[in-house]
């Protein structure tokens, strides 16, 4: 495994080792996990050559504050990346990837206006202001993003097929802790107490999946807010439950299609997300 800072020592490397055959990239912006090493490891069985990218990428953060306080923690992430068997970390500064400011304004109309994009403004912009850089410089045949962030991965093929950029993306599972709270580098920023009742948000989604049918989808959306918010520690943002495919508001459980459930939930000042597939 090599760590690589710059694009045209990562290039230079690229030149060489795609002639083994095809190109896996995992893009990441670090303080990796389980989740981001389930990525890493599918990548590693489908590919010869895998690239990950950690990078803290300032443009799709609407919250500096968040952008501060976001975990860096490069050593630890090789040491975690080297028994994986991936082939290069591409860890560049800003300054790299953004020489002049990327002043690209992508129209993905609903599927930004939404859930996330709605309460994270110029999010997705940000958002595929970098993977379609990632994509340009490291030229994968496949790229793994995570189901945890369901609308990121709607977003992002949409981009590819916007840019015609000859990439499969795959799309790969939610890796949980055995409390089945989603694996997220936000975690680590969570008090041991605030980590503790963060739970009540998948325990309350998985019941919601139970509760299907039984209650409207509008009774359900308002059970799930108000059974999270009991919580003292926990502040939903939205709970929205939407087509699988289009992310279009489902209004009745008979609607044709697979219903997703996603969630964003404040536990104290760190922002969560989760979904769950409701059938
Ligand atoms: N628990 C998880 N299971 C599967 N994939 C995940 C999980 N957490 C993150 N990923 C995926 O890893 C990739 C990189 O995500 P990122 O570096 O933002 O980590 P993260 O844990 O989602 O951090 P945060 O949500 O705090 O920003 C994304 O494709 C993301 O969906
Ligand atoms: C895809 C990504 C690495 C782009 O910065 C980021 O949004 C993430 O980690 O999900
Ligand atoms: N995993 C999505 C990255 C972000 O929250 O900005």
């Amino acid at each position: 495994m090599v760590l690589v800072k710059t694009i045209e020592e990562l290039q230079k490397h690229l030149k060489e080792l795609c002639k083994k055959g095809s190109v896996g990239l995992v893009p990441t912006m670090g303080a990796l996990h389980s989740g981001h090493l389930s990525l890493v490891e599918r990548a590693v069985s489908e590919n010869p050559t895998v690239v990950v990218s950690v990078f803290v990428n300032p443009t799709q953060f609407n919250d500096p504050d968040d952008l501060k306080r976001y975990p860096r923690t490069l050593e630890a992430d090789l040491k975690l990346l080297e028994p994986t068997g991936c082939t290069l970390v591409f860890a560049p500064e800003p300054s790299e990837i953004y020489p002049e400011p990327d002043t690209r304004k992508f129209d993905f109309g609903h599927f930004e206006q939404v859930m996330e994009g709605k309460h994270r403004p110029g999010h997705f912009n940000g958002v595929a202001q970098v993977v379609s850089k990632l994509f340009e410089i490291v030229k994968p045949n496949k790229a793994y993003f995570g189901q945890k962030d369901f609308q990121q991965l709607a977003i992002i093929n949409q981009m590819v097929k916007m840019l015609k950029m000859p990439v499969e993306v795959v799309a790969c599972p939610i890796i949980r802790e055995k409390s089945g709270l989603a694996m997220s580098s936000r975690n680590a920023l969570l008090t041991p107490e605030e980590r503790k009742n963060a739970v009540v948000i998948y325990e309350t989604l998985n019941k919601a999946r139970n509760l299907v049918g039984a209650k409207s989808v509008c009774d359900l959306e308002k059970w799930v807010v108000a059974n999270i918010n009991k919580n003292t520690f926990l502040d939903v943002e939205y709970f929205e439950v939407v087509d699988f495919e289009s992310l279009q508001h489902v209004c009745k459980w008979d609607d044709e299609g697979r219903k997703i459930g996603c969630i964003a939930v404040f536990c104290g000042k760190v922002r969560l997300i989760d979904n769950i597939v409701l059938n």
